[in-house]
């Protein structure tokens, strides 16, 4: 059976083995984090009493302008080509805890920016410091891991330190339904799709459902007991003109179970400006993508995959 390289981050070897496997595969198993288990098994048990809410509960905290918070079953279609309806999941986005803006010009300087939102302590007591706290967990590795990248890839070692540094991260739970999917008709737990940013660290339950598309072949990710599933996003591959992979996965219900998983997005700035590396282009191997910048390439993604978001409302305060 097929794995995904690991990378051991205490390892000497780790800058090493991890710009291989960025370059070979795109996705890789990430062991010695430093994120206790209690850490992990704290946050899981914090997402499952969310979805365990009713329906009314989790719309009082329904995704706003600024694209935090729950995300029903449904809304999200990763694939909107092959998908008949949408992924077979429900979500939760949290960012950094942002000011309110305060007035509509403002705001409109700062897409996607705002204050998360929050389920009430009656209702999950200790959900917001669970997630803040696993929030703050996150980005230290992220930052830990992506140091590692610029040793690997030969970039000076403080390379993503000052296009992070706005921590524009994101946090999300995912609920898969117990749905079974049918990739010929259309049903997904999740369509298939490359992540949008820098890099994605995965951490799931024990049930399988995550595919990488390889060489043509969809090969199914295990669950890898206290390790990360960290794959690179598209920032990356457009970076470094196809050098690195932001590889295109999805996730396929084939056992009727529910399903848990918690992706930390570790993004660039917002104005990030994400153009070939000139080690990466030459005159007989030209740039392939245009530049792009960071946060409008995630606008409009978004807009693209959720239906209740408009990428265009940002400064609209009274939008619903
Ligand atoms: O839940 C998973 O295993 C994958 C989720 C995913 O690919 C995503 O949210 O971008
Ligand atoms: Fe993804």
């Amino acid at each position: 059976m097929w794995e995904p390289p690991v990378v051991d981050m205490e390892s000497p070897e780790a800058p090493k083995v991890l710009a291989k496997a960025c370059k070979d595969v795109g996705f890789f198993y990430v062991e010695n984090h430093g994120v206790s288990k209690d850490a992990m098994r704290e946050v899981f048990r914090q997402s499952k009493a969310f979805f365990s809410l009713g329906i009314d509960d989790k719309m009082a905290v329904k995704a706003d302008r600024h694209n935090r918070g729950f995300t029903p079953m449904h809304e999200e279609i990763l694939d909107p080509s092959k998908q008949v309806k949408g992924d077979t999941k429900e979500g939760y986005y949290i960012f950094r805890e942002l000011p309110t803006p305060s007035d509509g010009e403002e705001d409109a300087a700062r897409p996607l920016k705002g204050p998360n939102q929050w389920p009430s302590e009656d209702l999950v007591p200790g959900w917001r410091a669970t997630m803040q706290s696993y929030f703050t967990t996150m980005h230290a590795v992220g930052v830990r891991l992506s140091g590692l990248l610029s040793v690997g890839l030969g970039l000076d070692p403080s390379f993503f330190e000052s296009c992070t540094s706005e921590m524009a991260h994101a946090l999300r739970l995912l609920h898969y339904s117990a749905e079974v999917s049918d990739p010929a008709k259309g049903v997904m737990g999740a369509g298939a799709h490359s992540d949008y940013g820098l890099l994605t660290l995965l951490a799931t339950d024990e049930v399988p459902g995550l595919q990488v598309r390889l060489d043509g072949e969809w090969l199914d990710v295990p669950p890898r007991e206290g390790a990360f599933i960290c794959n690179l996003g598209d920032m990356l591959q457009r970076w470094t003109n196809d050098e690195l992979r932001s590889t295109v996965h999805r996730v396929v219900n084939k056992l009727g179970r529910e399903r848990y998983s918690i992706p930390f997005f570790f993004e660039l700035n917002f104005d990030t400006e994400v153009v070939c590396l000139p080690q990466c282009c030459s005159e007989e191997n030209p740039a392939k993508y245009p530049p792009v910048t960071a946060g409008s390439y995630i606008l409009n993604k978004y807009s693209q995959t959720h239906q209740d978001f408009d990428g265009n409302q940002q400064n609209d305060e009274k939008s619903p």
